[in-house]
Order: C-alpha cells, then sequence, then structure tokens
C-alpha cells in the first residue's frame, strides 16, 4: 500500500497547551480519507501542518513519498490541492474570473478552467458573479480552485459545513467521484461520521489531539457489535454451558427462554453455537444488536480510547 500522506510523532502545542499529539497519519493512493473529530479536536491544525501552513512543534509529514522541508515544500504543494476554512473568491467576479487568478497565480494553462468546472457542475454558472451564487455553489468553486493543475492530493476541511441536506448530498457525490473522475487522493475532515459514511472508505478519528482510530470503514463496523441474544429449548443446561465457557449469562426478564450475551467476536459465537449444539440445549434464535456508526463514534471519543 502506497501512502500519500504519512505523519511521524507530529506534535503542535500553543502556549505550553497540546493540540496534536504524536499524531501518525496514512492515508492510502487512491481513497477518500475521512478526518473525524469533535470540534476542537485538531483537525484543522493538523491540516494546516500537512499545507505548511503552520509549523509543528515536532514531528515530520510526508507527502506523496518524500518528507517534506524547505526545500521541497512549494514543490509538493503544487501537487496538492485545498480548501481550508470558507470558501474564497472574489463576489465582484465571475467564478471564471476568479478561476483564472488561481490558475495564473499557480501558473496552470486557462484551458483546464473548463474541466474544473465542468467536474463541480458549474459550467453553466461560470460567468455569473460569485457573489450571486448560494454556500454551495461557493464550497464548488472553492474545490474547483482547488482542482486546478490536476493534483494528485486533495486536502478539504470541512467542506459541507454550513450546506443545506441537499448541498450536501450533493458534495458526498462530488468527493466521493473524486479519485475515480480526477486520480487524486481525498482527505477530508468533518466532525459528523453520518455525514462521511457515504463517500469515504477510510477513516481516521482525532479526539483531543490523539488519534484514536485508524482503519477502513469495515473495520470500523467490527466495532458495532452491541449484546447477542440467543433462544434456546433448554435454558438450564444452556446457562450451565456458557458459563463452564466463561461467558456470564442469563434469562431477559419477560423471555425467559432467550438468554442474553454480551458483546463476543464472530468466531466465539460460532464455537459457542457449535457447543451448545453438541450439548443438545436446542439452539432456536440468534439474534445481535448492531450499534449505528454514530453511536460507535460517539463511544469512541467519549471515551477516548485507542482501538486501532
Ligand atoms: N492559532 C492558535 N492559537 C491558539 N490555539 C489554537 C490556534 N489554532 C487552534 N487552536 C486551538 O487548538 C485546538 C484545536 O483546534 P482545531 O481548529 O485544529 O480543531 P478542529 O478539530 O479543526 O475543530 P473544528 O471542528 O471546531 O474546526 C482548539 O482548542 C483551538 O482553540
Amino acid at each position: 500500500m502506497i501512502s500519500v500522506i504519512e505523519t511521524h510523532d507530529l506534535c503542535k502545542s500553543y502556549n505550553g497547551r497540546i493540540v496534536v499529539e504524536h499524531l501518525n497519519l496514512s492515508v492510502p493512493q487512491g481513497c477518500v480519507y475521512g478526518f473525524l473529530g469533535p470540534n476542537g479536536a485538531g483537525k484543522s491544525t493538523s491540516m494546516k501542518i500537512l499545507l505548511g501552513l503552520v509549523h509543528p512543534t515536532s514531528g515530520s509529514v510526508k507527502l506523496l513519498g518524500q518528507t517534506m522541508n524547505e526545500e521541497n515544500r512549494i514543490a509538493l504543494l503544487r501537487k496538492t490541492g485545498s480548501l481550508i476554512e470558507s470558501p474564497s473568491g472574489y463576489l465582484h467576479l465571475t467564478a471564471r474570473e476568479n478561476l483564472k487568478i488561481i490558475a495564473d497565480l499557480k501558473d496552470i494553462d486557462h484551458k483546464d478552467i473548463d474541466r474544473v468546472l465542468e467536474i463541480v457542475h458549474l459550467t453553466a454558472d461560470a460567468n455569473r458573479k460569485v457573489g450571486q451564487y448560494s454556500l454551495g455553489m461557493k464550497q464548488r468553486l472553492g474545490i474547483a480552485m482547488a482542482l486546478l493543475g490536476n493534483p494528485r492530493l486533495l486536502i478539504l476541511d470541512e467542506p459541507t459545513n454550513g450546506l443545506d441536506p441537499a448541498g450536501i448530498q450533493e458534495m458526498r457525490g462530488l468527493i466521493a467521484s473524486m479519485p475515480e473522475s480526477t486520480g487524486a487522493t481525498v482527505l477530508i475532515s468533518s466532525h459528523l461520521l453520518g455525514e462521511m459514511e457515504q463517500m469515504v472508505t477510510q477513516l481516521g478519528i482525532l479526539d483531543h489531539g490523539k488519534m484514536i482510530f485508524e482503519g477502513s470503514l469495515q473495520e470500523l463496523r467490527k466495532h458495532s457489535r452491541g449484546g447477542i441474544q440467543i433462544r434456546v429449548l433448554d435454558v438450564k443446561k444452556g446457562i450451565d454451558i456458557l458459563n463452564r465457557q466463561g461467558i456470564l449469562t442469563q434469562p431477559m426478564t419477560h423471555h425467559l427462554d432467550i438468554l442474553q450475551l454480551p458483546s463476543i467476536s464472530d468466531e466465539k459465537l460460532a464455537e459457542l453455537v457449535r457447543t451448545l449444539s453438541e450439548n443438545n440445549v436446542g439452539v432456536v434464535g440468534l439474534t445481535s444488536e448492531t450499534k449505528s456508526l454514530e453511536e460507535i463514534f460517539l463511544s469512541l471519543t467519549q471515551n477516548g480510547r485507542e482501538v486501532a
């Protein structure tokens, strides 16, 4: 797996207060990586460090395979597009005029403007003044600016901030298709897991400056298993056998034939069901509670524990 962004033990303190703590971020090439965390977790600060806008207190950043230093910083950032904080753009100019300014600043051929307008669905409105744009259109213009020059990496800080549900939906589709439509790897931050779920494949969850989970959405879902309920024909024998396996269980209050088990792995569950069947307990039903991703996220960030 090639990483497009790697940080090593990145730390940042402001006036002695740690806001990013030993951050080891690894963003695989070709993915949409969701950088999640509650307000104030340190997402923007980390992204600004990646873009050379803020100096880390310690640690290093590797972008596109190269450790960033004063010599290669500008060259690396030329291959990176970003949208940090609210969308920029001169309100009295059209989207096309704004894009021309950015293209000139970045020394990019004006031919690229039509391509990026097309990607963000602003071709029809390209000659309207940005002051007349909705927030969603301004956000899309911000992304078009970031896309100029076909960067290999896009860093987007809360691009869905302030958008209405339709705007969020549109932004999701746009970002999810980015690796395929532009070849870019995307790092996108948000404080809402629900918003990210449909557009990211990899996730990093930051809390109080620390990474508490990094992995795929599937890996995060592994933490979604809640308790398990097994309906059996012989309850007493079932309890005995489970206790002998080290599993404490008891019948549910209103369903005396259903045993309530704590959360266990799929492998352990399969083994228990086999043992119960071999001992003629008669397993006739099995249900497992699942926590929503939002619940997992909340329980992780409230406990602040590391699960990766
Ligand atoms: N220039 C600064 N000087 C002092 N403290 C700062 C500075 N920039 C950020 N901080 C503090 O660092 C912490 C992390 O802020 P940051 O903006 O990185 O969090 P965030 O995860 O992006 O939050 P949000 O989702 O609210 O944008 C906050 O407590 C913030 O007040």
